[in-house]
């Protein structure tokens, strides 16, 4: 029996961990290492047609499962490429590994310029040393199995991307076996301490509210959280990002807080809480700039990135589980204080007029409504664009979407992410623009066994740019086919116009299997949801000065 391997013990460490799948693309310096993966055999490798798609698809494995996402690329043009996804994954708290090919030892000091050199040899090291939590280069077999078992540690504790750069000569070398993740240890006075003031502060509340943001989802609270809302009798509310937390948790929700950009109550309750406890919720301009009042977290009660507030109180290195169940055991099942009746959950529009109408990106909303109302809600990958704001009409249901670092090109590769990580066939919401990045990836679902339903936005531009700028021609795409394209690449394409059309498209694609579906949804040049315009005139009235 041979010796165990750097990419054996590397497989170990991942599958412990809780990755199922490496997405990646090889180049020369990461071959050795995919070869070995591929002969080890635990962790399938799919590959995608482009680095971005990779780390999108990654990253949406690592959110549906809580786990870990693994890109693997080449040196340099492959990792460079993957920069933006990784950006993202660690804005929005994804705990994305990053797998990079590297010169080996004796190439790094042949006294030649390397092809995907940049400035210096390691100026990809140092450039992913500001969008990781943590890196490492296995380039010592001695101490690759500490520095993996910490790098992945803190990829899970942090929920955030980290980095290991693996020299191509040493994927097959032998190994000694890495550390099991490590548990996670905390001050339990310290969370007592919270828990207490925290509960004191929501009981005295004339009217305390829940929000729930990314971080709930992050590290699978999600049904503990549902559970302490019960029990505090605390209205559910979900921030931008959050939109889709708590869908499956059996919880009456409140709707999601959106300031001048979403439903009046809502937003005048949470901007006017006594007591607003916000689990995991990242406190950004996409969750909180439209407020007609400005919210002073000071007063809020915040729990995020292993840190709780109360009023002026810091309760440093403190993990959201740690205090959700130091919460939840203080507040035994029968204990539900009586609070103010939460508000009454948020009308869906649903009941689509089959009819000669043409589409408006509302219709979309009212057929998917429609859709999940017969047939049970579907998870959702959604690209940025105006389909993100139409995603805010929606039933509840899973919702992936880069709600915060807003990068165009996420839709459709995490729709195939969604798909292998979680085996339901997903809804994927994206624009023209967006498609015309990264929807090409959808050429691979055929090979990849996946069949998710796209519906493509199609207005013929950058509509949610010109929402904001309306001059300005920089904004015009021209009208993309993008339905006869589909058959091409596996699938099926269907060019819908009206109401009616797309009712009948939605059915079809549902009622067809293995073959992914692509709807073409020609909009209105200039057609808008209702919630993009409402945030246009939300920044534009928050963004005058008012009237002296
Ligand atoms: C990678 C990247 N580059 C540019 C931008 C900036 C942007 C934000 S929204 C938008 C237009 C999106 O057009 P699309 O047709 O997809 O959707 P819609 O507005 O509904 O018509 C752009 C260019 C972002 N966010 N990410
Ligand atoms: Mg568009």
């Amino acid at each position: 029996m041979s010796h165990p391997t750097l990419a054996q013990r590397l497989v170990d460490a991942l599958l412990a961990r809780g990755a199922r799948e490496i997405f990646g693309i090889p180049g020369d310096f990461a071959l050795p290492l995919f070869r070995e993966i591929e002969r080890d055999g635990r962790l399938p490798i799919l590959t995608l047609a482009h680095e971005p798609g990779v780390g999108f698809a990654a990253d949406a494995t690592a959110r549906v499962r809580g786990a870990l996402g693994v890109a693997a690329v080449t040196y340099g043009a492959g990792a460079l490429n993957l920069v933006n996804a990784v950006a993202g994954a660690y804005a929005e708290r994804v705990p994305l590994v990053v797998l990079s090919g590297a010169p080996a030892a004796h190439e790094a000091v042949s006294g030649l310029l390397l092809h995907h050199q940049v400035k210096q040899l390691d100026s990809q090291w140092r450039l992913y040393e500001e969008i990781t939590a943590d890196r490492a280069r296995l380039d010592d077999l001695e101490r690759a199995p500490q520095a993996i078992a910490r790098v992945l540690d803190t990829a899970l504790a942090r929920s955030r991307p980290v980095y290991l750069e693996i020299p191509r000569d040493l994927p097959g070398q032998p190994c000694a076996a890495v550390p099991a993740p490590a548990i996670r240890t905390w001050d339990a006075e310290r969370v007592a301490a919270a828990a207490d003031e925290l509960l004191a502060r929501l009981r005295a509340a004339r009217d305390p509210l829940l929000v729930v943001g990314v971080e709930v989802r992050r590290y699978g609270l999600e049904a503990k959280v549902a559970e302490l809302a019960r029990r505090l009798g605390l209205p559910v509310i979900t921030s931008f990002m959050g939109r889709g937390l708590l869908a499956e948790a059996g919880i009456p929700l409140a709707g999601t807080y959106l300031g001048l950009a979403g439903d009046p109550e809502l937003s005048h309750r949470v901007e006017h809480s006594d007591a607003l406890l916000l689990l995991g919720v990242i406190v950004s301009d996409t969750n909180f700039a439209v407020s007609a009042k400005r919210i002073d977290f000071r007063h809020a009660l915040v729990a995020y990135d292993d840190e709780v507030r109360v009023g002026h109180h810091v309760y440093p290195e403190l993990p959201l589980a740690a205090l959700v169940d130091a919460l939840l055991q203080r507040c035994p099942p029968q204990a539900r204080p009586a609070v103010a009746a939460p508000p009454a959950p948020p009308a869906y529009p649903q009941g689509l007029a089959e009819d000669d109408e043409p589409v408006a990106p509302d219709d979309i909303a009212r057929a998917i409504n429609d859709l999940f109302a017969r047939h049970g809600p579907m998870p959702i990958a959604s690209d940025v664009g105006d389909c993100l704001f139409t995603a805010m009409a929606l039933r509840p249901s899973a919702l992936l979407a880069p709600g915060y670092y807003a990068t165009m090109g996420y839709g459709v590769p995490a729709g195939l992410g969604l798909q292998q990580a979680s085996g339901q066939r997903p809804l994927i919401l994206v624009g023209d623009g967006a498609f015309q990045m990264t929807g090409w990836e959808i050429g691979h679902a055929a090979r990849l066994g996946l069949d998710p339903i796209v519906l493509v936005f199609n207005n013929s531009g950058w509509e949610m740019l010109r929402s904001f700028l309306p001059e300005g021609g920089f904004h015009d795409l021209g009208r993309w086919d993008f339905a006869s394209m589909a058959g091409g690449m596996g699938g099926d394409g269907h060019a819908v116009k009206t109401r009616a059309e797309l009712a009948a498209a939605l059915r079809k694609a549902l009622a067809t299997r293995g073959r992914f579906q692509l709807i073409d949804i020609r909009l209105a040049p200039g057609a808008r949801s209702q919630t993009l315009q409402r945030f246009v005139a939300a920044v534009k009235r928050l963004s005058m000065p008012e009237p002296a």
